[in-house]
């Protein structure tokens, strides 16, 4: 298949299982992180897919995941690029809290406009748009080059990094944005046609999202 770009969060990680804002913060991932990861490469090895290069963050849980997933294709080697351009969000003064404390503190509604809205920043740190500012710049730059150029991409991120790509991807408005939640260790299967547009979208792994 041409034209291939696959996207995959992370495993759960050991702040998404304390239920704490993570952002730029460095935990790793916990042991079901690890079998989500383990459950996406062989997902997409049962599916036939190998790759080319693989893109993830400069935080350990995305290389970790890129790093299980590439085992379980049998591409242990390949070429890995690892830039900050595609780390989480920046949850600034929230990261290291409990979201469900900060959901008692500031109300339900504040805690999900600083999650999903699309330009609302959560104190001292990025709105979805300002994480776009940075993703969509290295995507088109670095990312999207070569996947037109034929090569078979893989991008390890994370929750929000991969929202911004999405919402471009899927044409998605900023009030659609508002409800799109990314599982964790789901790889979602893009083909895209010679001019980036999406020509086909599928999740290898139904999972819930939180
Ligand atoms: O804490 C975070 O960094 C992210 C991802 O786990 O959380 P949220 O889903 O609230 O954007």
């Amino acid at each position: 298949m041409s034209n291939l770009l696959v996207l995959v969060r992370h495993g759960q990680s050991e702040w998404n299982e304390k239920n704490l804002f993570t952002g730029w913060r460095d935990p790793g991932l916990t042991e079901q992180g690890k079998a989500e990861a383990h459950e996406s490469g062989h997902a997409l090895k049962e599916a036939g897919y190998q790759f080319d290069v693989a893109f993830t963050s400069a935080l350990s849980r995305a290389q970790e995941t890129n790093r299980i997933i590439l085992e379980e294709l049998g591409q242990p080697n390949l070429p890995v690029v690892k830039d900050q351009a595609l780390n989480e969000r920046d949850y600034g003064d929230l990261s290291g809290l409990n979201k469900d404390d900060a959901r008692e503190k500031w109300g339900e509604e504040q805690v999900h406009i600083w999650r999903r809205s699309y330009d609302i920043p959560p104190p001292g740190g990025e709105s979805l748009k300002d994480t776009a500012a940075r993703v969509l710049p290295y995507f088109e730059k670095e990312i999207l080059p070569r996947v037109l150029k034929g090569e078979r991409v893989l991008v390890a991120a994370h929750g929000n990094s991969l929202r911004a790509l999405v919402m471009v991807l899927d044409k998605l408005s900023e009030a659609q944005i508002v409800k799109l939640n990314i599982a964790t260790g789901a790889p979602l299967v893009y083909e895209l046609d010679d001019k980036g547009n999406v020509l086909s979208k599928k999740a290898l792994i139904e999972r819930e999202a939180h």
